[in-house]
């Protein structure tokens, strides 16, 4: 067939500090595809991505199992952690065990954390709590609720703040109950963008992936602007990107098929997930 059409990529990109090591060398414009990058956080481009107005984004994990007939995995890119995470937070008034047969605000940001606090409180602490959505504000969630969960930099900031609540790190909540990873964020991609600009997403492929490399030979740059532009010290945000993890192996695989056999099992997932990651060579099995 003939050549590709150079039409621009619209490409999202997650407006979290946990994101920015496979974003920071991630140059659009040295590309020879056109590309238009989203910043958003993760609820706006999984819809986004849902709706088709995205071809390529980091999404929650869970969004990506809800329309993973039109998706495909981008290899080796995730936001996971083996353990705490230090963003993935749920503030209570009282003792966890107490919290969860009360009322508990979620931030409209997320998708995979507000599941995996339903899956951890409902199979693994038998709670039965009331759950409303809110702004990711915490004084406001705290005065409504008996906890609250926030993600990413509003999570991170309020960290700082000690209130006096009690803190549940849902990472480190996961890994003591399951024994595995959890995967936050995955990268996807629409299965009709690798079908009609294949050239361009091994290209995006490629620049996520030396990206991410980069940033992880040094992460001084990413630890200056996340000082520079949230706060905190480099010694925090040293010990925040080095606790992270950005691949996606059999480990983080196999941690977030067990999520989302879990998410299944509490309705809060319509299908079995089979995990399909996409690969340059996808394009000749699309049109089989
Ligand atoms: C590690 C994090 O993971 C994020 C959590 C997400 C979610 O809960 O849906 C989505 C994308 C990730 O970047 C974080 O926000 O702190």
């Amino acid at each position: 067939m003939g050549m590709e059409v150079n039409r621009t990529t619209r490409v999202g990109k997650i407006k979290y500090t946990n994101a920015w090591p496979v974003f920071h060398y991630f140059h659009p414009e040295k590309l020879q595809n056109s590309i238009e990058l989203v910043t958003e956080v993760p609820s706006i481009l999984n819809r986004r991505m849902l709706d088709g107005s995205l071809e390529v984004s980091a999404m929650s994990s869970f969004a990506y199992a809800e329309g993973a007939d039109h998706f495909m995995l981008l290899p080796d890119l995730s936001v996971s952690t083996d353990g705490p995470v230090q963003s993935i937070l749920l503030f209570s008034h009282k003792p966890l065990e107490e919290a969860v047969n009360g009322t508990i605000a979620l931030t409209n940001t997320s998708a995979t954390s507000v599941n995996l606090l339903k899956i951890l409180v409902e199979k693994h602490l038998k709670g039965n709590p009331e759950y409303f959505t809110s702004e990711p504000d915490l004084e406001e969630m705290m005065n409504r609720a008996d906890a609250g969960l926030l993600i990413g930099d509003h999570a991170i900031k309020a960290s700082w703040e000690n209130r006096g609540y009690y803190v549940t790190d849902l990472g480190q909540l996961w890994k003591e109950w399951t024994g595995c990873s959890m995967t936050f964020a995955v990268w996807a991609v629409r299965r009709s963008a690798v079908a009609s600009r294949p050239k361009a997403i091994s290209e995006i492929v490629q620049a996520f992936r030396s990206s991410k490399e980069r940033s992880r030979s040094n992460l001084t740059p990413i630890i200056n602007n996340a000082v520079r532009e949230i706060g905190g010290t480099e010694h925090y945000w040293h010990r925040y990107f080095s606790n992270l993890c950005y691949d996606f192996g059999r480990r983080e695989q196999q941690g977030l098929e067990l999520y989302f056999k879990y998410a299944h099992e509490l309705g809060l997932l319509k299908h079995e997930i089979k995990l399909q990651i996409w690969s340059d060579n996808t394009l000749t099995r699309v049109k089989e």
